[in-house]
Protein backbone atom coordinates (compact mmCIF):
# COMPACT_ATOMS: atom_id res chain seq x y z
CA UNK A 1 0.00 0.00 0.00
CA UNK A 2 1.07 3.20 -0.89
CA UNK A 3 2.07 5.70 2.18
CA UNK A 4 1.75 9.59 2.98
CA UNK A 5 5.60 9.61 1.61
CA UNK A 6 4.62 8.28 -1.49
CA UNK A 7 2.23 11.10 -2.68
CA UNK A 8 4.86 13.47 -2.18
CA UNK A 9 7.33 11.73 -4.41
CA UNK A 10 4.95 11.23 -6.80
CA UNK A 11 4.33 15.12 -7.38
CA UNK A 12 7.73 14.79 -8.12
CA UNK A 13 8.07 12.66 -10.53
CA UNK A 14 4.94 14.22 -12.41
CA UNK A 15 2.94 11.07 -12.02
CA UNK A 16 -0.74 12.23 -11.56
CA UNK A 17 -2.91 10.83 -8.02
CA UNK A 18 -5.88 8.99 -8.96
CA UNK A 19 -8.60 9.56 -6.03
CA UNK A 20 -12.33 8.64 -6.07
CA UNK A 21 -14.88 8.25 -3.59
CA UNK A 22 -16.28 4.85 -2.20
CA UNK A 23 -19.43 4.68 0.18
CA UNK A 24 -19.35 0.28 0.44
CA UNK A 25 -17.98 -2.73 0.18
CA UNK A 26 -18.64 -3.25 -3.58
CA UNK A 27 -17.43 0.53 -4.42
CA UNK A 28 -14.26 -0.31 -2.24
CA UNK A 29 -13.20 -3.37 -4.34
CA UNK A 30 -13.67 -1.74 -7.83
CA UNK A 31 -11.77 1.17 -6.88
CA UNK A 32 -9.04 -0.64 -5.58
CA UNK A 33 -9.10 -2.69 -8.85
CA UNK A 34 -9.20 0.17 -10.74
CA UNK A 35 -5.37 0.74 -9.16
CA UNK A 36 -6.52 3.75 -7.86
CA UNK A 37 -4.37 5.57 -5.82
CA UNK A 38 -6.63 6.68 -2.21
CA UNK A 39 -9.96 6.14 -2.06
CA UNK A 40 -11.94 8.99 -0.40
CA UNK A 41 -15.13 7.74 2.47
CA UNK A 42 -16.35 11.14 1.20
CA UNK A 43 -19.04 12.83 3.55
CA UNK A 44 -20.78 13.74 0.21
CA UNK A 45 -22.12 10.35 1.27
CA UNK A 46 -24.79 12.16 2.85
CA UNK A 47 -26.34 13.54 -0.54
CA UNK A 48 -25.21 10.83 -2.84
CA UNK A 49 -26.48 7.45 -0.68
CA UNK A 50 -28.67 9.13 2.02
CA UNK A 51 -30.47 11.37 0.73
CA UNK A 52 -29.81 14.33 2.11
CA UNK A 53 -29.26 17.61 0.30
CA UNK A 54 -26.30 18.57 2.14
CA UNK A 55 -23.15 17.21 3.99
CA UNK A 56 -24.29 18.72 7.13
CA UNK A 57 -26.44 16.34 8.75
CA UNK A 58 -23.61 13.97 8.78
CA UNK A 59 -23.08 12.16 11.46
CA UNK A 60 -19.68 10.64 12.96
CA UNK A 61 -21.51 7.06 13.50
CA UNK A 62 -22.44 7.66 9.61
CA UNK A 63 -18.65 8.29 8.50
CA UNK A 64 -17.65 4.82 10.61
CA UNK A 65 -20.71 2.66 9.16
CA UNK A 66 -19.12 3.29 5.60
CA UNK A 67 -15.85 3.87 6.66
CA UNK A 68 -15.75 0.12 7.89
CA UNK A 69 -17.33 -1.19 4.92
CA UNK A 70 -14.93 0.35 2.69
CA UNK A 71 -11.67 -1.01 4.09
CA UNK A 72 -13.16 -4.38 3.94
CA UNK A 73 -13.24 -3.82 0.55
CA UNK A 74 -10.22 -2.35 0.05
CA UNK A 75 -7.66 -3.78 2.81
CA UNK A 76 -5.13 -2.46 0.12
CA UNK A 77 -5.75 0.95 -0.95
CA UNK A 78 -4.83 3.78 0.73
CA UNK A 79 -8.24 5.40 2.50
CA UNK A 80 -8.97 9.09 3.24
CA UNK A 81 -12.19 9.74 5.10
CA UNK A 82 -13.77 12.63 5.89
CA UNK A 83 -14.31 14.48 8.95
CA UNK A 84 -18.12 15.61 9.46
CA UNK A 85 -19.52 18.67 9.67
CA UNK A 86 -18.55 20.23 13.62
CA UNK A 87 -16.60 17.00 14.09
CA UNK A 88 -13.40 19.46 14.44
CA UNK A 89 -14.28 22.57 15.20
CA UNK A 90 -15.52 22.71 18.99
CA UNK A 91 -12.34 21.97 20.80
CA UNK A 92 -8.78 20.34 19.85
CA UNK A 93 -9.79 17.54 22.56
CA UNK A 94 -13.06 16.75 20.65
CA UNK A 95 -11.18 17.00 17.06
CA UNK A 96 -8.55 14.86 18.65
CA UNK A 97 -10.87 12.07 19.96
CA UNK A 98 -13.26 12.36 16.84
CA UNK A 99 -9.93 12.03 14.12
CA UNK A 100 -8.77 9.02 15.98
CA UNK A 101 -12.05 7.36 16.66
CA UNK A 102 -12.30 7.39 12.22
CA UNK A 103 -8.90 6.38 12.21
CA UNK A 104 -8.71 3.27 14.85
CA UNK A 105 -12.89 2.22 13.98
CA UNK A 106 -12.78 1.72 10.59
CA UNK A 107 -9.45 1.44 9.52
CA UNK A 108 -8.47 4.75 7.10
CA UNK A 109 -5.26 6.00 7.11
CA UNK A 110 -5.77 9.47 7.22
CA UNK A 111 -8.87 12.30 7.82
CA UNK A 112 -9.42 15.24 5.49
CA UNK A 113 -11.05 18.91 7.22
CA UNK A 114 -12.65 21.33 5.18
CA UNK A 115 -10.60 24.92 6.09
CA UNK A 116 -7.21 26.33 5.89
CA UNK A 117 -6.33 29.11 8.11
CA UNK A 118 -9.56 28.60 10.23
CA UNK A 119 -8.99 25.05 11.18
CA UNK A 120 -4.95 24.91 10.88
CA UNK A 121 -4.35 24.36 14.61
CA UNK A 122 -6.41 20.92 14.35
CA UNK A 123 -4.43 19.88 11.19
CA UNK A 124 -1.20 20.95 13.47
CA UNK A 125 -2.95 18.40 16.72
CA UNK A 126 -3.97 15.74 14.46
CA UNK A 127 -0.66 15.47 12.58
CA UNK A 128 1.45 16.02 16.26
CA UNK A 129 -0.83 12.78 17.21
CA UNK A 130 -0.05 10.72 14.51
CA UNK A 131 -3.27 11.26 12.06
CA UNK A 132 -2.35 12.16 8.85
CA UNK A 133 -4.16 14.75 7.43
CA UNK A 134 -5.54 15.88 3.92
CA UNK A 135 -6.70 19.43 3.99
CA UNK A 136 -10.03 21.15 1.37
CA UNK A 137 -10.16 24.43 0.02
CA UNK A 138 -12.57 26.33 -2.37
CA UNK A 139 -15.63 25.09 -2.30
CA UNK A 140 -16.41 23.59 1.38
CA UNK A 141 -19.63 21.98 1.03
CA UNK A 142 -19.74 21.95 4.99
CA UNK A 143 -19.89 25.63 4.73
CA UNK A 144 -21.96 26.15 1.85
CA UNK A 145 -24.65 27.80 4.09
CA UNK A 146 -21.90 30.90 4.58
CA UNK A 147 -20.40 30.91 1.02
CA UNK A 148 -24.64 30.83 -0.46
CA UNK A 149 -24.12 27.78 -2.16
CA UNK A 150 -22.43 25.48 -4.08
CA UNK A 151 -20.06 28.27 -6.36
CA UNK A 152 -16.91 28.61 -7.64
CA UNK A 153 -14.00 30.41 -5.05
CA UNK A 154 -11.47 32.15 -5.38
CA UNK A 155 -12.91 34.32 -9.06
CA UNK A 156 -11.25 37.58 -7.64
CA UNK A 157 -7.83 38.56 -7.42
CA UNK A 158 -8.68 39.13 -3.34
CA UNK A 159 -10.31 35.96 -2.81
CA UNK A 160 -7.53 34.02 -4.74
CA UNK A 161 -4.55 35.56 -2.84
CA UNK A 162 -6.77 34.63 0.54
CA UNK A 163 -7.00 30.90 -0.99
CA UNK A 164 -3.14 30.53 -1.95
CA UNK A 165 -2.68 31.68 1.91
CA UNK A 166 -4.97 29.31 3.44
CA UNK A 167 -3.18 26.07 0.96
CA UNK A 168 0.32 27.29 2.51
CA UNK A 169 -1.13 27.34 5.78
CA UNK A 170 -2.26 23.31 5.52
CA UNK A 171 0.90 22.80 3.92
CA UNK A 172 2.70 24.72 7.30
CA UNK A 173 0.36 22.59 9.40
CA UNK A 174 1.52 19.53 8.58
CA UNK A 175 -0.78 18.06 6.02
CA UNK A 176 0.70 15.83 2.90
CA UNK A 177 -2.07 16.63 0.55
CA UNK A 178 -4.80 19.32 -0.33
CA UNK A 179 -8.27 19.28 -1.87
CA UNK A 180 -8.83 22.08 -4.23
CA UNK A 181 -12.33 21.81 -5.09
CA UNK A 182 -13.83 24.38 -8.18
CA UNK A 183 -11.93 26.84 -8.11
CA UNK A 184 -10.64 28.52 -11.12
CA UNK A 185 -7.74 26.62 -13.36
CA UNK A 186 -5.20 29.38 -13.35
CA UNK A 187 -5.19 29.76 -9.51
CA UNK A 188 -5.23 26.02 -9.15
CA UNK A 189 -2.17 25.55 -10.66
CA UNK A 190 -0.46 28.36 -9.05
CA UNK A 191 -1.14 26.88 -5.85
CA UNK A 192 0.10 23.81 -6.98
CA UNK A 193 3.69 25.13 -7.99
CA UNK A 194 3.82 27.23 -4.82
CA UNK A 195 3.05 23.99 -2.46
CA UNK A 196 5.78 20.91 -1.60
CA UNK A 197 2.59 18.70 -0.93
CA UNK A 198 0.50 17.31 -3.47
CA UNK A 199 -2.90 19.26 -4.66
CA UNK A 200 -5.70 17.09 -5.87
CA UNK A 201 -8.53 18.70 -7.90
CA UNK A 202 -12.09 18.81 -8.71
CA UNK A 203 -13.44 21.21 -10.92
CA UNK A 204 -9.74 22.58 -10.60
CA UNK A 205 -8.43 22.03 -13.91
CA UNK A 206 -5.50 19.74 -15.57
CA UNK A 207 -2.68 21.01 -13.61
CA UNK A 208 -2.96 20.03 -9.73
CA UNK A 209 -0.86 16.82 -8.81
CA UNK A 210 -4.28 14.93 -9.09
CA UNK A 211 -8.16 14.31 -9.41
CA UNK A 212 -10.83 13.26 -7.16
CA UNK A 213 -14.12 12.53 -8.41
CA UNK A 214 -17.22 10.33 -6.73
CA UNK A 215 -17.91 6.79 -7.72
CA UNK A 216 -21.98 7.80 -8.37
CA UNK A 217 -20.80 10.67 -10.61
CA UNK A 218 -17.81 8.87 -12.68
CA UNK A 219 -20.71 6.15 -13.00
CA UNK A 220 -24.10 8.05 -13.97
CA UNK A 221 -25.42 5.89 -10.71
CA UNK A 222 -26.53 9.02 -9.18
CA UNK A 223 -30.27 10.55 -9.01
CA UNK A 224 -29.68 13.61 -9.05
CA UNK A 225 -27.78 16.76 -11.05
CA UNK A 226 -23.99 16.41 -11.48
CA UNK A 227 -21.85 19.33 -11.58
CA UNK A 228 -20.32 20.38 -14.72
CA UNK A 229 -16.33 19.29 -13.53
CA UNK A 230 -18.14 15.51 -13.92
CA UNK A 231 -17.14 13.33 -16.66
CA UNK A 232 -19.48 10.40 -17.30
CA UNK A 233 -17.93 7.49 -17.86
CA UNK A 234 -21.25 5.20 -18.11
CA UNK A 235 -24.93 6.26 -17.87
CA UNK A 236 -25.79 3.16 -15.38
CA UNK A 237 -29.06 4.94 -14.31
CA UNK A 238 -31.55 4.02 -16.96
CA UNK A 239 -29.69 0.65 -17.61
CA UNK A 240 -30.64 0.42 -13.67
CA UNK A 241 -33.57 1.56 -13.82
CA UNK A 242 -35.19 -0.48 -17.10
CA UNK A 243 -33.67 -3.81 -15.14
CA UNK A 244 -35.47 -3.15 -11.95
CA UNK A 245 -38.82 -2.05 -14.15
CA UNK A 246 -38.53 -5.96 -16.26
CA UNK A 247 -37.69 -7.41 -12.72
CA UNK A 248 -40.82 -5.68 -11.36
CA UNK A 249 -43.25 -6.77 -14.72
CA UNK A 250 -42.01 -10.31 -14.50
CA UNK A 251 -42.65 -10.94 -11.19
CA UNK A 252 -46.39 -8.87 -11.89
CA UNK A 253 -47.23 -11.09 -14.88
CA UNK A 254 -45.86 -14.53 -13.61
CA UNK A 255 -43.02 -14.72 -15.95
CA UNK A 256 -40.22 -14.86 -13.49
CA UNK A 257 -39.37 -17.29 -11.85
CA UNK A 258 -39.12 -19.85 -14.70
CA UNK A 259 -38.73 -23.10 -14.22
CA UNK A 260 -34.42 -22.82 -14.17
CA UNK A 261 -34.67 -20.72 -11.24
CA UNK A 262 -36.39 -23.61 -9.05
CA UNK A 263 -35.39 -26.49 -6.61
CA UNK A 264 -37.34 -29.77 -7.26
CA UNK A 265 -37.52 -32.29 -4.82
CA UNK A 266 -37.30 -36.07 -5.25
CA UNK A 267 -40.48 -38.08 -6.78
CA UNK A 268 -39.98 -40.50 -3.93
CA UNK A 269 -39.81 -38.07 -0.90
CA UNK A 270 -42.81 -36.77 -2.47
CA UNK A 271 -44.34 -39.79 -2.42
CA UNK A 272 -43.72 -40.62 1.50
CA UNK A 273 -44.73 -37.03 2.51
CA UNK A 274 -48.33 -37.06 0.78
CA UNK A 275 -48.46 -40.76 0.46
CA UNK A 276 -49.04 -40.50 -3.18
CA UNK A 277 -51.85 -38.07 -2.80
CA UNK A 278 -50.68 -35.41 -4.70
N1 LIG B 1 -22.72 13.78 -6.52
C1 LIG B 1 -21.92 14.66 -5.91
N2 LIG B 1 -20.78 15.01 -6.50
C2 LIG B 1 -19.93 15.90 -5.91
O1 LIG B 1 -18.86 16.19 -6.48
C3 LIG B 1 -20.29 16.45 -4.64
C4 LIG B 1 -21.50 16.02 -4.05
N3 LIG B 1 -22.31 15.15 -4.71
N4 LIG B 1 -21.87 16.44 -2.81
C5 LIG B 1 -20.88 17.12 -1.98
C6 LIG B 1 -20.11 18.05 -2.78
C7 LIG B 1 -20.97 19.18 -3.34
N5 LIG B 1 -20.35 19.43 -4.60
C8 LIG B 1 -20.85 20.30 -5.56
C9 LIG B 1 -22.20 20.41 -5.78
C10 LIG B 1 -22.71 21.25 -6.73
C11 LIG B 1 -21.84 22.02 -7.50
C12 LIG B 1 -22.41 22.93 -8.53
O2 LIG B 1 -23.57 22.86 -8.83
N6 LIG B 1 -21.58 23.78 -9.12
C13 LIG B 1 -22.00 24.62 -10.22
C14 LIG B 1 -21.03 25.78 -10.37
C15 LIG B 1 -21.64 27.07 -9.90
C16 LIG B 1 -20.78 28.25 -10.26
O3 LIG B 1 -20.59 28.47 -11.49
O4 LIG B 1 -20.30 28.95 -9.37
C17 LIG B 1 -21.97 23.80 -11.53
O5 LIG B 1 -22.65 24.21 -12.46
O6 LIG B 1 -21.26 22.79 -11.57
C18 LIG B 1 -20.48 21.93 -7.28
C19 LIG B 1 -19.99 21.05 -6.31
C20 LIG B 1 -19.21 18.58 -4.80
N7 LIG B 1 -19.51 17.41 -3.99
C1 LIG C 1 -15.87 15.94 -3.30
C2 LIG C 1 -14.85 15.38 -2.36
C3 LIG C 1 -13.56 16.13 -2.40
C4 LIG C 1 -15.39 15.30 -0.97
O1 LIG C 1 -15.00 15.98 -0.05
C5 LIG C 1 -16.48 14.34 -0.74
O2 LIG C 1 -16.75 13.47 -1.59
O3 LIG C 1 -17.10 14.43 0.34
MG1 LIG D 1 -16.33 15.94 1.62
Amino acid sequence: MKQTTDFLKMKQCEEKIVMLTAYDYPAAKQAENAEVDMILVGDSLGMVVLGYDSTVPVTMEDMIHHGKAVKRGAKDTFIVIDMPFMSYHLSIKDTLINGARLIQETGANAVKLEGGDRVAEQIRSLTKAGIPVVGHLGLTPQSAGVLGGYKVQGKNAEAARKLMEDAKECEKAGAFAVVLECVPKQLAKQITKELTIPTIGIGAGQDTDGQVLVYHDVLGYGVDRVPKFVKQYQNLNPVIQDSLSAYSAEVKNGSFPEDRHSFTMKEEELLSLYGGKV
